[in-house]
């Protein structure tokens, strides 16, 4: 088995030429190469084949209707799943199977589906938790309290407050997590993965479960982040009409294959797209 870090000696990938959006956004060169992904589960292949990219500054979003296999793609993308054929590419090295904190060292950060965070903590000490793995101090600084670990954890909650502000939860920030409505738990949840500061944010079904007001919330915050941090963001959805408004790109999943990948005008348009999200049988 063999880590980014194992496979330096091999070539990068060549650089591609960036642009700037119509809002004025910088999007530079490919950041992460799916290639050739295949990926089963004894004998359920949940990804058949798929290659697409993500390149830096850009909001990428992979959609589909149940079972697509989106939630394996992008387990694949974290570098929790590891597919059996095909090749991962992330700022221009080969990726080889991962710990989370291998994957968090790298600069990739997510959110989940079923929100995963302590209920009892309140939100501060929560987003706190997302900047561990920045935290340089040893245990025994740490427990001492002592120069550097002072020092560390002045730093650590002066990001975290940013990010507090930023994302409007002031007045929330010494609420336990389990007391709060569940588009604020969602808020809290970006704010964690944000806190790790990271250059790729993965986030799953991030509108999930939410009414119209918290989607816009939502929609504005993650086009927020990308514009403020200039964070590259691969988002999947179930749902199609919010993620249109959002997305530079859209990769379309159907039975574990691609049928569509563009600007959400060509996917939009692509009939294969459609008949997917009307029932259209497939041969
Ligand atoms: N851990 C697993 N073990 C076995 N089969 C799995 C596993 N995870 C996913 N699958 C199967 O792979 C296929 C794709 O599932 P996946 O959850 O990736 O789709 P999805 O597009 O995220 O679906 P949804 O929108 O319903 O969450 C499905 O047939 C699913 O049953």
């Amino acid at each position: 088995m063999q880590t980014q870090s194992q496979s330096q000696s091999q070539a990068p990938l060549p650089a591609q030429d960036g642009h700037v959006t119509a809002d004025g956004r910088q999007i530079g060169g490919v950041m992460m190469e799916m290639k050739n992904i295949t990926l089963r589960f004894g004998g359920v292949v949940a990804i058949k084949d798929i290659s697409f990219d993500i390149r830096q500054g850009e909001i990428r979003a992979i959609i589909g209707p149940n079972g697509a296999g989106k939630s394996s793609m992008l387990n694949v993308i974290s570098g929790f799943y590891h597919p059996q054929e095909g090749e991962v590419w992330f700022k221009g090295y080969r990726r080889g199977p991962m710990k989370p904190y291998e994957v968090a060292r790298l600069g990739i950060a997510r959110t989940f589906q079923n929100i995963a965070l302590f209920d009892g903590m309140s939100v501060l000490d929560n987003i706190m938790t997302g900047r561990l793995n920045r935290m340089k101090s040893g245990f025994l600084a740490q427990a001492l309290w002592w120069g550097p670990a002072e020092r560390e954890e002045n730093l650590n909650r002066e990001a975290v407050e940013k990010i507090i502000d930023f994302l409007e939860i002031q007045n929330i920030r010494k609420t336990p997590v389990g007391r709060l409505p569940y588009g604020l738990k969602k808020r809290v949840e970006l704010a964690r993965a944000l806190a790790a500061e990271p250059q790729l944010l993965l986030l799953d079904e991030p509108m999930a479960g939410m009414n119209v007001e918290e989607k816009e919330d939502m929609s504005r915050f993650i086009l927020d982040v990308n514009d403020e941090f200039g964070t590259t963001i691969a988002l999947i959805e179930h749902d199609m009409g919010v993620v249109m408004d959002l997305s530079d790109r859209v990769v379309v999943m159907d039975y574990g294959r691609k049928i569509g990948d563009g600007t959400p005008d060509e996917v939009r348009s692509n009939q294969d797209v459609i008949d997917a999200y009307l029932g259209v049988a497939h041969d």
